[in-house]
């Protein structure tokens, strides 16, 4: 991939020319502003029913004041066209990095996605890129009026009367210098504060998220323990950042406000004119030019905060654009059947330890392949690494003798249908819920996916039938529910390869009866890769692998596995013992 630029800058160049724009508008805003108080004073010269020759013109005091006018009204115009360019430039840029983001999401490993986490991605596409809107909309036509009024402010003062520039500029200097040493202090105050808010954030999604947990378990001393930590450490270092800076603040702020200038230059000039070497007209025009001048710096001053949380967002919007796509091809192979082969498969999730080592199987059209093992063997990894969740980093994956990085992603989701751990509905209807396996499908076509997987008659029963919504992450049914809904789903999709992770994970005895139907209808005449604990589900199917440690250690039908009295023996004799579990005699021998 092409090493993009990185830096706020660059990710704004699609807007360069609107910001360069606004910045123009708003310093032209600026000068004339300057330029019209500095007429000001020569305008006052004017006796009143005569006119001057300016600049070749003859002009009268009314005239002059309708000219000061004029420009006035123009200042007026750039600086606020300055700020409708630069609004201009942020919603298009907002538009401009949605856009890029989303698009990349789509081509990016699934598993990346998954491991970011729906709440991190949220903040990227929402939270950082309104920062950068707000930073284009309102800063840059400030940028432009901070530099140019105070540099305009100046050469006019030097034209009006070179000492009371002098003086202006040395109460500016001094609230220069006092905010430039607090914004110095605040970098690592900052820091400290990002540091504490993200705590903040974390331990508040912990606890809504574990919420279930919180209450079954605590007894409420320690619910909100994390989080009123964190809102300590938050408290203490905003009460450290406010204490080192905010007296110097406060006295830098006060020096930039027009009082102090508007003293010194009103002081100064008073002196000059009672010794007569200065006249009133000018003395004016240099009173209100000096106050505009201080003004004009104060953005500045907090600026430097806006520019680098605006950095922050557009770091963690470059972060995410840096993730490597999935290759695609240019020409898409398409699958010969629907068989499955894994080719000395190995793979390490980034920046981890390898997972799988040296896996090959086959899995041919339309048999059933269970994958299992220990904990953490890596069978859901083999399960996602089909539909190319994450690519291999060694070997390949055939998907009907084709390698499926040369099949396109689109033809890949054809030929898969996965069926999920944590199962993921829409806010929408049941029917729109069922209907996104295929959009094309007609009512009566959703209607018998829902009847093959046995959630046809618990959809009637509500009054609203098909229509009921979702709700959100489909809170309103049961597990047991929302799984035969994603198996309604898979099976209008009828791909021709099913992967079934832990499908019977929320099955309670009556939904599993329900559930074991709704699979046998998804897997009829289909390749298929089940991950089950329940051993005996799967005693019948065509192959068993067992994975251990990333590797497979025996490969073959139940019969043949028990026989060989290794590890399935094992796991299997261990499911038996456990199927015969209950709570009471377990206690009683415990
Ligand atoms: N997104 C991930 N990032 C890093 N490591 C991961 C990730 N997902 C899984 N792993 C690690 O890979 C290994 C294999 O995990 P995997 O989920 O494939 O095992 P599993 O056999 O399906 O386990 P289980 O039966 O408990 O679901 C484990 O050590 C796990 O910690």
């Amino acid at each position: 991939m092409q090493e993009e630029k990185r830096g706020l800058w660059a990710i704004m160049a699609p807007v360069k020319k609107e910001i360069q724009m606004a910045i123009l508008l708003s310093v032209l805003g600026g000068t004339l502003l300057v330029v019209d108080m500095a007429l000001l004073a020569y305008v006052m010269h004017i006796p009143l029913r005569e006119s001057v020759v300016f600049l070749g013109l003859h002009v009268s005091f009314l005239g002059a004041f309708a000219l000061l006018g004029i420009i006035a009204i123009g200042s007026f115009w750039f600086s606020k066209y300055a700020f409708l360019v630069s609004h201009h430039g942020a919603f298009k840029l907002e538009e401009i990095l949605r856009k890029r983001l989303i698009e990349h999401l789509a081509h990016i490993p699934l598993g990346h996605i998954i491991s970011t986490g729906s709440g991190a991605l949220k903040k990227v596409l929402l939270d950082d890129v309104k920062n950068l809107h707000a930073f284009v909309a309102d800063s840059t036509p400030m940028i432009g009026k901070s530099i140019a009024t105070p540099m305009a402010s100046l050469i006019a003062l030097v034209w009006i009367d070179w000492r009371l520039a002098l003086a202006s500029s040395v109460v500016l200097v001094l609230g220069g210098v006092i905010m430039g040493v607090v914004m110095q202090d605040s970098v690592e105050h900052r820091k400290n504060y990002d540091a504490s808010q993200e705590q903040i954030n974390r331990a508040v999604i912990e606890f809504v998220q574990a919420m279930g947990v919180v209450r079954t378990f605590d007894d409420g001393s320690s619910s909100f323990k994390r989080y009123a930590e964190a809102l300590l450490s938050y408290k203490e270092c905003l009460k450290a950042w406010i204490n080192e800076t905010a007296v110097s603040a406060k006295i830098g702020m006060m020096i930039l406000s027009p009082m102090p200038t508007l003293l010194v230059v009103g002081g100064v000039g008073s002196y000059f004119i009672a010794h007569q070497s200065l006249s009133f007209a000018p003395f004016i025009a240099a009173l209100l030019i000096s106050t505009g001048m201080a003004d004009a710096m104060m953005p500045l001053m907090w600026m430097s905060n806006f520019i680098k949380k605006s950095q922050a967002s557009a770091n963690r919007i470059q972060e995410i654009m840096a993730i490597t796509s999935l290759s695609y091809p240019a020409q898409t192979l398409i699958p010969n059947d629907a068989s499955v082969v894994f080719e000395n498969v190995s793979f390490a999730y980034e920046g981890h330890t390898q997972v799988l080592h040296n896996v090959s199987f086959q899995a041919p059209s339309g048999s059933v392949t269970a994958l299992i093992g220990p904990s953490g063997a890596g069978k859901s990894t083999v399960a996602k690494l089909i539909p190319r969740f994450w690519d291999v980093n060694e070997g390949r994956i055939l998907v009907g003798g084709v390698d499926v990085r040369s099949i396109d992603a689109w033809v890949l989701m054809e030929h898969i249908s996965f069926v999920f751990q944590d199962t993921f509905l829409f806010y929408d209807t049941l029917k729109a819920n069922i209907k996104m396996a295929n959009p094309n499908a007609s009512d009566d076509a959703v209607i018998e996916a829902a009847k093959a997987a046995q959630i046809h008659d618990f959809i009637m029963s509500l009054p609203q039938g098909y229509e009921t919504l979702a709700g959100d992450r489909g809170t309103r049914l049961s597990g047991g529910q929302k799984q035969r809904l994603t198996i309604a789903r898979a099976i209008l999709r009828n791909a021709p390869i099913v992967i079934l992770d832990e499908a019977t994970a929320f099955a309670d005895p009556e939904n599993e009866e329900e559930i074991v139907k709704a699979l046998a209808n998804l897997t009829k005449d289909k390749t298929v890769i089940i991950i089950a604990h329940r051993l005996s589900t799967i005693k019948d199917v065509d192959q068993i692998i067992v994975f251990d440690k990333g590797r497979i250690k025996e490969c073959g039908k139940h019969e043949t596995l028990l026989a060989q009295k290794g590890l399935y023996a094992m796991l299997w004799e261990n499911y038996e013992q456990a199927q015969h579990w209950d709570l009471r005699t377990t206690r009683e021998s415990a």
